[in-house]
């Protein structure tokens, strides 16, 4: 370095990122990393919820993305940090600006994990997970994300209302509120991602797999992140109750299906026009479609 050249300290990233999609089973597997894959948990400052440290919140809540790649790389001991954010599967522009200005060759090392659920059952799971906090959490620990749930008397809706009132607007819309709903348009965001990083660098992991052959979708996390990892997948996060509902109705179904085939449709075509590597499953498994309940 050149006398008087400023020392610039990098924001050390984490090199693993879990970025959704929300309600696709990403507990269960950022629970087997750090417990069996000596992958580290992000560090949990005072006042923030136990739940960051599995989910870090950096990209998708304002006000602490602007506080910039140093504070986001404070909250993980060294590389070996894994961010398991579920919501970052709609920032990709925020992380690939964010790697690149934290510096070095973080932005092309970094290795993106994502797992696609049927897009209706992740809304069904989205709202049984709503439900179940505003039945459970004492109401100081509820935010407006659980909120969404309730109607204008603060009961809480049925799935099909839910869909109506909030699906619906949420799908149709690119405002703040009812981005949950939007996870599930996964054609959308991925090409944002295959767009700002090497396809490389992205692996796409089937939920069905993880129901179906939870070893065969270890396999391929163990050979994309190039390390052995011991022990077997748990359930996590299911959050299970007398009242959780397990199948959509058939007017639940009619509201979201046209949506979401068309979408799905778009997704298996972006897939089969981007190549994951070797270890991705190809082609992507076609989603099952939903049955409906009463
Ligand atoms: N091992 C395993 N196999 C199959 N399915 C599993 C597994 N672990 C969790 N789950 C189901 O995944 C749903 C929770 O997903 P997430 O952990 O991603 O939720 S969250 O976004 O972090 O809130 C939630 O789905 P629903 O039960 O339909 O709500 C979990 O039951």
């Amino acid at each position: 370095m050149n006398e008087g050249e400023a020392t610039v300290t990098m924001a050390q990233m984490p090199l693993v990122l879990l970025i959704g999609a929300q309600k696709a089973g990403t507990s269960a597997i950022a629970d087997w990393l750090f417990d069996h894959g000596g992958f580290s948990r992000p560090n949990v400052f005072d006042g923030e919820p136990s739940f960051y440290s599995k989910e870090v919140h950096f990209f998708d809540i304002d006000h602490r993305y602007c506080k910039g790649p140093m504070f986001y790389g404070e909250r993980f001991d060294g590389c070996d940090g894994v961010d398991a954010t579920p919501d970052t599967l709609q920032f990709a522009e925020r992380v690939h600006n964010c790697y690149k200005a934290a510096g070095g060759n973080q932005m092309r090392l970094v290795k993106i994990m994502v797992i696609l659920r049927e897009p209706i059952l992740r809304e069904l799971s989205l709202y049984n997970h709503l439900a179940h906090d505003c039945r459970f959490l004492p109401l100081s620990e509820r935010t407006s994300w659980q909120e969404q749930v309730l109607d204008d008397d603060g009961d809480i809706m049925s799935f099909d209302d839910f869909v109506a009132q909030v699906s619906l607007p949420g799908l149709a819309t690119k405002s703040d509120s009812g981005r949950s709903s939007r996870h599930g348009l996964y054609a959308a965001h991925l090409n944002q991602w295959f767009e700002l990083f090497d396809r490389s660098q992205i692996l796409v992991l089937s939920y069905q797999e993880l129901q179906e052959n939870p070893r065969s979708l270890q396999q391929r996390i163990q050979k994309f992140l190039g390390r052995e990892i011991p022990g077997e997948l748990k359930r996590a996060n299911s959050n299970d109750h007398d009242h959780k509902v397990r199948l959509p109705s058939k007017k639940a179904l009619a509201l979201l299906v046209d949506i979401f085939e068309s979408e799905n449709e778009k997704l298996y075509g972006l897939l089969e026009a981007n190549p994951g590597p070797s270890m991705e499953q190809r082609p992507f498994l076609r989603f099952s479609k939903p049955i409906a309940g009463e």
